[in-house]
C-alpha cells in the first residue's frame, strides 16, 4: 500500500527564517514555494533524497497550523505516505474502522491529491496520504 514517505511536514512561523536554517545551514534546495488556499498553508519542499521536507507557515490566524502551533510550537505536524489508488485506500481505512479527516482527496501542493487520517486514531501521528503521477 505505502510506496515510500513521501515528506515530513514541520509547521513553522516563519517559513523565510526557517529556510535560512534549512537552506543556508544545511544546505537542502527548496524545490520552490506555494500558497495551498484550502490548507491555509504557504510551503516549501526541499528534497532529502527520496523523500522531502515540506516547510508549512499558515496563512491565516485559524488554519491548522496556526492551530497546531499555539498549542504545541513549531515541530513535525504530520508525516506523509506515498500511496496508489487514494480513494481505495481511503474505503480500505474506512471499513476497517480508520477515522478519517477527509472522505475525498483534497488538492495539495503540486497538485497532488492528498487525504488526511486522524491522529487519534493512527498511535497520535496526524497522517496524510498522498498521491501523484
Ligand atoms: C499542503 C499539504 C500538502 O502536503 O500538499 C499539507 O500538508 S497541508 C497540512 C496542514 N493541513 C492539515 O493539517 C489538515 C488536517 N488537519 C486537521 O484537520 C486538524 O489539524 C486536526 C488534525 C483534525 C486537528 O484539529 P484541531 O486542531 O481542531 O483539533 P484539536 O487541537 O482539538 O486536536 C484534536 C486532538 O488531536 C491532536 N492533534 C492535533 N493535531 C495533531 C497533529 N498534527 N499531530 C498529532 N496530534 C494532533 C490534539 O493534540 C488533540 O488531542 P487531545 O484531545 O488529546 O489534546
Ligand atoms: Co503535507
Amino acid at each position: 500500500m505505502i510506496k515510500k514517505i513521501d515528506h515530513i511536514g514541520i509547521a513553522v512561523r516563519d517559513l523565510a527564517e526557517a529556510l535560512k536554517l534549512y537552506e543556508g545551514l544545511l544546505g537542502l534546495k527548496s524545490i520552490g514555494t506555494e500558497v495551498v488556499e484550502e490548507q491555509k498553508v504557504k510551503v516549501a519542499f526541499l528534497p532529502t533524497g527520496d523523500s522531502e521536507v515540506e516547510l508549512l507557515e499558515s496563512t491565516t490566524p485559524d488554519g491548522p497550523i496556526a492551530k497546531f502551533i499555539e498549542k504545541n510550537g513549531e515541530g513535525i505536524q504530520h508525516i506523509a505516505f506515498r500511496v496508489d489508488n487514494i480513494e481505495q485506500r481511503l474505503a480500505e481505512l474506512k471499513e476497517k474502522g480508520v477515522r478519517l479527516i477527509d472522505e475525498k482527496p483534497r488538492r495539495g501542493a503540486g497538485g497532488a491529491k492528498i487525504a488526511f487520517l486522524h491522529p487519534k486514531s493512527t498511535f497520535g501521528v496526524l497522517i496524510e496520504l498522498s498521491e501523484r503521477d
